[in-house]
């Protein structure tokens, strides 16, 4: 590996129990019935063991970082698109354009557009990082589409963008990706990591023909066959059929974990990048949410061989970070309850489970619930309860 990899892996570890067990027991507490917030109850508790302190800190601010790449394998007529897309729309973001901004802007996080594989030379700009690995990757179904070492290099890129955002002071991370044909690689990441057959998790991508897609199945199969890939060499098979942007998505995320902040994924790249850091450090899928269900069928295959439950399923397939942006208020949510929520003893609500509401008038009036107290029903304009 490499000694910022090696130390970034080292720094994986598991969720505090004792953290968990003190957001289980507050969850029960707080005035509303055990269980109803769903998964928002796991998630909060999953996000205390993540950060061994109960309630966990606030996820926000939260930062995208958008990696883009291009793909050698583009040869093989994967995808309708022209490569140049990919540098366009690098321009796109870094002057605020593309969809992932608009989102972005809409739950106030930042966005940090990364280039580490675009295959031209991009103009220089305040708001473009330049990381470039190489001028994209090589064709996988001639030879390796990265060596080792770029697969590694890229990885680095990943931990210091990670690195870069948290000490500027981000608490939760989300993944960005750009590369016209990245969905090839990452249906053949998830083929080689769950073991599915590329014609059960390889989509339409940007949108083809069913004649492109049987296309790019075989162009997955070809390229598995040509490298026969070991999940047992997780950095061997994202060198053979992943990405550059992949590799630096999987860095990212797990430096979010070796820092033990939350990583939000999104769509099909991130989630074939998750695989690949799963199958580096086990551990680091602890600091993973699921923000979305992709549309590309590979996500729903490489969620389910994590072991995550994607928060939103609005049948999006874009990429860029968008579904992962439109699940932070979610997430931001989980964690906010533990945070601001009454409990019953402070709030004077009866429990069902004990049937004991707190009388305690002194309690009531400084509890967060019941603010309106003291004002006639019906006597004109009230003041609202919520500052925004
Ligand atoms: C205008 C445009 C904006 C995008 N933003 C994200 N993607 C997404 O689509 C591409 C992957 O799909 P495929 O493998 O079929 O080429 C990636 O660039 C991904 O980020 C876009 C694609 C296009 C065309
Ligand atoms: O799931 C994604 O992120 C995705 C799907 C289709 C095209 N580009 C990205």
């Amino acid at each position: 590996m490499s000694e910022l990899l090696d130390r970034t892996v080292v720094a994986i570890g598991p969720p505090d129990e004792g953290a968990m067990a003190q957001a289980r027991e507050l969850q029960g507490r707080l005035t509303k019935p055990a269980g109803s917030l769903g998964r928002l109850e796991e998630l909060s508790i999953r996000l205390a063991g993540l950060a061994r302190t109960c309630p966990p800190p606030p996820v926000d601010p939260a930062a995208v970082a958008v990696f883009a790449g291009d793909h050698g394998v583009h040869a093989q007529g994967v995808t309708p698109w022209p490569r140049e897309v990919t540098a366009q729309m690098v321009h796109n973001f870094v002057t605020g354009g593309a969809v992932v901004n608009a989102f972005a802007r809409q739950v106030g996080a930042s966005v940090t557009v990364v280039d580490v594989g675009v295959a031209v030379e991009l103009p220089p700009s305040p708001h473009l990082l330049d990381r470039k690995v190489r001028e994209g990757t090589r064709d996988m179904t001639v030879e390796t589409a990265m060596t080792r070492d770029e697969a590694i290099r890229a990885i680095e890129v990943g931990i210091e963008v990670a690195d870069r955002l948290l000490d500027a002071g981000a608490h939760t991370l989300i993944t960005g990706d750009m590369g016209i044909a990245n969905t090839t690689p990452s249906a053949a990441l998830i083929a080689a990591f769950t073991g599915a057959d590329p014609g059960v998790v390889t989509g339409l991508g940007t949108g083809i023909d069913s004649e492109t897609h049987h296309r790019k199945v075989e162009v997955i199969r070809a390229a598995l066959a040509l490298h026969r890939p070991s999940p047992q060499d997780p950095i061997g098979v994202l060198a053979c059929v992943g990405g550059l942007e992949h590799a630096a998505i999987t860095g990212f995320i797990l430096r979010a974990a070796a820092r033990r902040h939350p990583v939000i994924l999104d769509g099909v790249i991130a989630c074939s990048a998750a695989l690949v850091a799963a199958a580096i450090a086990p551990e680091s899928v602890t600091a993973m949410v699921a923000g979305h269900l992709s549309v590309e069928p590979g996500a729903a295959a490489a969620l389910a061989h994590l072991d995550l439950s994607p928060l939103l399923d609005l049948g999006l397939r874009l990429g860029e970070g968008t579904g992962a942006v439109l699940a932070l208020p979610i997430v931001a949510s989980a964690v906010r309850a533990l945070h601001e929520v009454a409990t019953f003893d402070t709030a004077g609500v009866t429990d069902a489970a004990h049937g004991d509401a707190s009388p305690d008038q002194d309690r009531r009036n400084s509890s967060r619930v019941g603010p309106m107290d003291g004002h006639p029903v019906g006597a004109g304009p009230v003041d609202v309860v919520n500052e925004p």
